[in-house]
């Protein structure tokens, strides 16, 4: 399975009267690993929200011949459009297993947890093996590490089959060998599907990601390869300048490494 592009064209989200998003395009395909950056309350997660049906927009999200924009959100999951969110979404009472039953669809009755490796489908056996949770199919997802707890909500989209998979934060508060395990995963992933992470970390972007685009202020300020977009004033601007300032250190230090 190969998966048409993501584009996004001219895309607007306003709140009441305020333009969070203000004509922003870009394109996302399945053999890259997508980045969306830029100062807090540049707009990223907007996009997200938008592309997802949860927030109105306007312009056009087109995920190969199919709009997206104006449908509601259970059509854009039905087309195949996933997300997580910068809180892990999981249902933490309940074991991994029965988390990715519930992406699936499925409803296993407690007696067969017992079983519950004979009765594991394909699409849940494959997805547990891909984020490496095959050994805590039974764990509570409450006691899993906030790094395996993204896991799992990747594995739930996986086993949706998603074919996007739009990811927020996905490495925040993660290990240095989280960091590295997910970007691998991401890596794995992007062959056949289209991943776009929106992200803070500046080194992770900076390993992982094939092509970037920078928000600031719901614009696109800058739109390439990790080296384009790191030399280009405008970037070093925002990221150096007076806006960003959360961002700021951490970009500070790629663009050193960079020189
Ligand atoms: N529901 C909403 N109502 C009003 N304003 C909103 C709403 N959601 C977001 N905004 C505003 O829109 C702008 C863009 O927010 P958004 O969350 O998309 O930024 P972001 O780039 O994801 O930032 P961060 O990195 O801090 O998550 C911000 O100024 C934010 O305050």
């Amino acid at each position: 399975m190969v998966t048409d592009a993501l584009v996004v064209t001219d895309l607007h989200v306003e709140f009441s009267g305020f333009v969070a998003v203000g004509g922003v395009s870009f394109d996302a395909h399945p053999g890259e690993v997508r980045f969306l950056i830029g100062p807090n309350g540049a707009g990223k997660t907007t996009c997200i929200d938008a592309i997802t049906g949860l927030t109105r927009g306007t312009g056009s999200a087109r995920l190969g011949d199919q709009e997206l924009l104006g449908r509601p959100v259970h059509k854009i999951v039905r087309l195949g459009v996933g997300r997580t969110f910068q809180t892990a979404s999981v249902f933490d009472e309940l074991t991994v297993l029965q988390n990715l039953d519930i992406a699936a669809g499925r409803h296993r009755r407690s007696a067969s947890l017992l079983r519950a490796r004979r009765g594991v489908g394909a699409s849940i056996e494959h997805a547990l093996a891909e984020t490496g949770l095959t050994g805590e199919l039974a764990t509570p997802a409450g006691i899993l590490s906030h790094g395996q707890k993204q896991w799992l909500e990747i594995a739930m989209l996986l086993v949706q089959d998603a074919r996007v998979l739009l990811l927020d934060e996905p490495v925040a508060g993660m290990s240095q060998d989280e960091r590295t395990a997910t970007g691998e995963l991401l890596q794995r992933i992007a062959a056949k599907r289209i991943v776009l992470v929106v992200e803070h970390d500046m080194d992770f972007m900076r390993r992982f990601a094939t092509r970037v685009t920078v928000l600031h202020q719901g614009q696109v300020l800058s739109q390439g390869t990790v080296a384009e977009v790191q030399a280009d004033p405008k970037v070093q601007e925002v990221y150096l300048g007076t806006a960003g300032a959360a961002t700021t250190a951490a970009m500070a230090v790629v663009l050193e490494r960079e020189d």
